[in-house]
């Protein structure tokens, strides 16, 4: 059995299909490119298992369950987990406050311990915050902990989020957009970074990126959507000699890029 299963899948907004009967499947240790041009249907597929934005068709299965249209914390408590196109970070709170909440997801201690501050709620912050300061240095930005988000270099605000996301430890991670914004010194530092993650935790990702080098470098599989449909699923080298791919996208990015 897959860890996730995601069978004809539709998702509509008023009379745009964003999403057209589309199927995948996520083992467990997978990492998973999704790439297509603007406006293919690549988040509102995240949303959709996320639980952001209900589908009007279709099935989503994970670990054997159907999850379409739960809400998307009881989805979280599933163990899945995202970042967001757009950095969502807490800025003026600090980094390790930020993982925090990651780790605080469920109470954990009754609100009378917590009026109390008895030992049981006390014994608790600083087991999140022990973790908290882990999940940083698993990033490689356990120097920052002090420091507010708002204020960090936004590579550093970047690999937060994922700090944070992994703080949930969940069984699947779905990273939107990574290296959006980054340079290329960032780029390349998260290439070894996810790699590196990737490697340590045996934790499935599904990574959305235009930035076609991080997806051809980290990904076993890439699947391509246009239109709200799949185009092609394959390998690296499967993707980037497949004729209708290079016609949709990759010819488009390497014009773009001067790859
Ligand atoms: N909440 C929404 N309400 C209405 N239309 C939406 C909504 N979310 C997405 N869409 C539309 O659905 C289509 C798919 O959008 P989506 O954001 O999933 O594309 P994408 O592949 O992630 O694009 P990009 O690479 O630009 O992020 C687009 O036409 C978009 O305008």
């Amino acid at each position: 059995m897959s860890l996730l299963e995601i069978e004809n899948l539709t998702v509509e907004f008023g009379g745009l299909k964003a999403l057209s009967n589309v199927n995948l499947e996520v083992n467990e240790g997978d990492f998973l490119g999704l790439i297509g041009p603007n406006g293919a249907g690549k988040t509102t597929l995240f949303n959709a298992i996320t639980g952001v934005v209900k589908p009007s068709d279709g099935d989503i299965n994970f670990e054997g369950k159907n999850i379409k249209g739960m809400r998307p914390d009881k989805i979280a408590l599933r163990g899945i987990s995202r970042t967001f196109q757009n950095i969502r970070l807490f800025p003026k709170m600090k980094a390790s406050e930020n993982v925090e909440i990651g780790i605080i997801r469920v109470p954990q201690y009754s609100i009378h311990d917590a009026i109390l501050g008895l030992p049981k709620q006390r014994n608790k912050d600083k087991e999140n915050y022990e973790q908290a300061l882990r999940h940083l240095e698993q990033v490689g930005i356990l120097e920052y902990k002090d420091a507010y988000a708002g204020e960090l270099p936004y590579g550093i605000q970047r690999r937060l989020e994922i700090a944070r996301a992994i703080a949930t430890n969940p069984k699947i991670l779905f990273l939107d957009e990574p290296a959006a914004g980054m340079n290329n010194d960032e780029t390349k530092d998260l290439i070894n970074f996810l790699s590196k993650l990737h490697k340590d935790t045996g934790i499935t990702i599904v990574l959305i990126e235009h930035h076609l080098d991080v997806v051809m470098e980290l990904c076993k599989n890439i699947m391509v959507l246009n239109l709200g449909s799949t185009l092609a699923y394959g390998n690296p080298k499967e993707i980037q000699s497949n004729p209708d791919v290079i016609k949709a996208y990759i010819g488009e990015r390497r014009q773009k890029t001067n790859v």
